[in-house]
This record gives structure tokens, C-alpha cells and sequence, in this order.
């Protein structure tokens, strides 16, 4: 774990100081879009997606890949679920870096720009033509994909349509703040009092969540969305990894009716069973965090069948 300074790596852990022992996310630096008639055109080939089948934020980006169709556009490389002294590390393959055969991550960062401060976190968009980042933040690479290769792909399923907008953005802006980064702000806080603010604000909207779908069938109302998939990723962690890991340990989403068909529901939605890996999420959060498990011991368990039925949209089920 570390970041770079200057263009230089420093093996560091956060620093939850100066916040009161509260963990606070950096922003992304590079925030490129992908369009027709921009430096970054759309073209089959050109961008190569790295990420780590671990971390929810890529794993965003992964879904997007497959649900739009983008697999034979976009190749992707996977990281070592390991993230320790020198971040994110390739390995052999198939966790190789197959561009440049990097070892690092951080590398890449560096090919981008020699002088980045910075973290070197995943999903990486990288453009193979510029040799450089597009972009990195999960939240603009989904948007990019639903989008920007409808041409190449004629997948135009849309999971930001127009009319919804504004209301996906209202619930991704709770979501973010009180569930995906909630369950980092609970394990990563380094006081009682920020474990504790964030544990509560964590089991709050996971209430309103459950509630949400006692009335509707997705967050946004009846049809899918990335507001949907961006929780998605946060809940089919939680069971095996946050509720014991990050100490999140009110209820397990098993213990919500609604929430727990839901997650089935998605789990089982065509090509995103495959996107889940699950011994990379258990190892990386377990063996990678040693501040909070020194002695790298992954759990075994908790068994969990996402395969079971759902009654999502089902008369009769808990919906209304
Ligand atoms: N806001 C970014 C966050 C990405 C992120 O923090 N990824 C984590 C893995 S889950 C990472 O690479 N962390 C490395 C670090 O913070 O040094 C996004 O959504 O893309």
C-alpha cells in the first residue's frame, strides 16, 4: 500500500490523522471521456482496462464491460489480489501486464505522467495510441461505456437514460457516501468514534435501501440502472468480506428479504456471475490490509449461494 510522490513511490498506509481517524477518499486525477472528435476517439482495440476482480470500484467498470458488449473492444488485464508494499503488482499470467510487461502498477501512473502525486488505484481506462490514462475513476469509465461504443458495438442499452438521470444521480450520491465508501469509512476509521459514525450511517441507508425495494423494483424505479450496479458491487461483498473485515456487523444483506433477493437478482443477471471472483475479494481485503489483519489469515467461510431462486418481480413476493 503506498502512493506516489513526485513521480516517486512511497510504500505508506492512509493517514486518517489530520481527519480525526476518519478515512477520506482522494479524488481520481485523470477524467477523460472517450468521444468522436476528442484526442480520445472511439475505436476498437485502442483502450485497455486494468483492473482488480477485488475491488468494487473496478468491478464496476467490468460489469459495464460485459453488459455493453465491449469484450472483443476492450481487453482487459487483471492485477494480483495482493495490494502490499508496492500497490497493485502484476504477476504471471494470467495476472500479467501484456502492454509494457510492467510489474507495477504504479508504472503505468508513471507512463502517464512521470511527475504524478498521487494514489495508483484501479479501474485504469488506458489508451494504447497516446500511451496514456483516459481515465480513472470508476463512476466516468461506466459512463463511458455505456455510451461512447454504441456505434462499434450496436449495444445500445442504457443504463443512464435521460429521464432517470437526475434521479440516479440522487440515490448514487447517498449510496457513495453511506454504503460503497461507508463500509471503507467503518473498517478504515482508526477511532471509535469514526468507526462508529460510519457504521451508523452505513446501517441507515442500508434501511432505506431494504425500503426502497419493498416498493420498487430497482433503486430508480422499475427498470435498471448504473445506480443499481454501483450498489451491486458493494453488497456482494458485504456477507464475506465487509461484515467481518471492516467490522460491519449490524446485519448481513441475507438478513434483508428485499435487498438479498435483489442481490440474487443481479448476481444472476446474464454475463455478471463470471465478473465475480470471489477468492481475489476474500484475499485482498484479508491479506492485503495488514493494519487490520496482521496475521493475513483469510476466512474460510461464510458459504453463500448466489444461485438460489429470487422472487424479484414475482407475484407474491415482498414487493408491493
Ligand atoms: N474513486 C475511485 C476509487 C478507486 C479505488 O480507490 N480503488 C482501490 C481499490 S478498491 C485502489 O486501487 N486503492 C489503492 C490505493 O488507494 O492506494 C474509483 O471509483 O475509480
Amino acid at each position: 500500500m503506498g502512493l506516489l510522490v513526485d513521480g516517486q513511490w512511497h510504500d505508506k498506509w492512509y493517514d486518517t490523522k489530520k481527519h480525526g481517524g476518519r478515512f477520506v477518499r482522494s479524488e481520481s486525477q485523470f477524467r477523460n471521456t472517450v468521444a468522436q472528435g476528442t484526442e480520445f476517439e472511439p475505436e476498437s482495440g485502442r483502450y485497455h482496462l486494468y483492473v482488480s476482480y477485488a475491488c468494487p470500484w473496478a468491478h464496476r467498470a467490468l460489469i459495464f464491460r460485459k453488459l455493453k458488449g465491449l469484450e472483443s473492444h476492450i481487453d482487459v488485464s487483471v492485477v494480483h489480489p495482493l495490494m502490499l508494499e508496492n500497490g497493485w503488482e502484476f504477476s504471471d499470467a494470467p495476472l500479467n501486464e501484456p502492454l509494457y510487461d510492467a510489474d507495477f502498477l504504479y508504472q503505468l501512473y508513471l507512463k502517464a505522467d512521470p511527475e504524478y502525486t498521487g494514489r495508483v488505484t484501479v479501474p485504469v481506462l488506458w489508451d494504447k495510441k497516446n500511451q496514456t490514462i483516459v481515465n480513472n475513476e470508476s463512476a466516468e469509465i461506466i459512463r463511458i461505456f455505456n455510451s461512447a461504443f454504441n456505434e462499434l458495438t450496436g449495444n445500445t442499452s442504457d443504463f443512464f437514460p435521460a429521464g432517470k438521470q437526475k434521479q440516479i444521480e440522487e440515490v448514487n450520491e447517498w449510496v457513495y457516501n453511506d454504503i460503497n465508501n461507508g463500509v471503507y469509512r467503518s473498517g478504515f476509521a482508526t477511532t471509535q468514534h469514526a468507526y462508529e459514525e460510519a457504521y451508523e450511517s452505513l446501517f441507515a441507508a442500508l434501511d432505506k435501501v431494504e425500503n426502497i425495494l419493498s416498493q420498487s423494483r430497482y433503486l430508480a424505479g422499475d427498470v435498471l440502472t448504473e445506480a443499481d450496479w454501483r450498489l451491486f458491487t458493494t453488497l456482494v461483498r458485504f456477507d464475506a468480506v465487509y461484515f467481518g473485515h471492516f467490522k460491519t456487523n449490524k446485519k448481513r444483506i441475507v438478513d434483508y428479504p428485499n435487498m438479498w433477493n435483489y442481490l440474487l437478482e443481479l448476481y444472476q443477471y446474464p454475463g455478471v456471475e463470471e465478473t465475480v471472483v470471489m477468492d481475489h475479494i476474500k484475499t485482498h481485503y484479508y491479506a492485503s490490509h495488514k493494519t487490520i489483519n496482521p496475521t493475513q489469515i483469510v476466512p474460510k467461510g461464510p458459504e453463500i449461494d448466489f444461485h438460489q431462486a429470487h422472487n424479484r418481480g414475482s407475484k407474491g413476493s415482498s414487493q408491493s
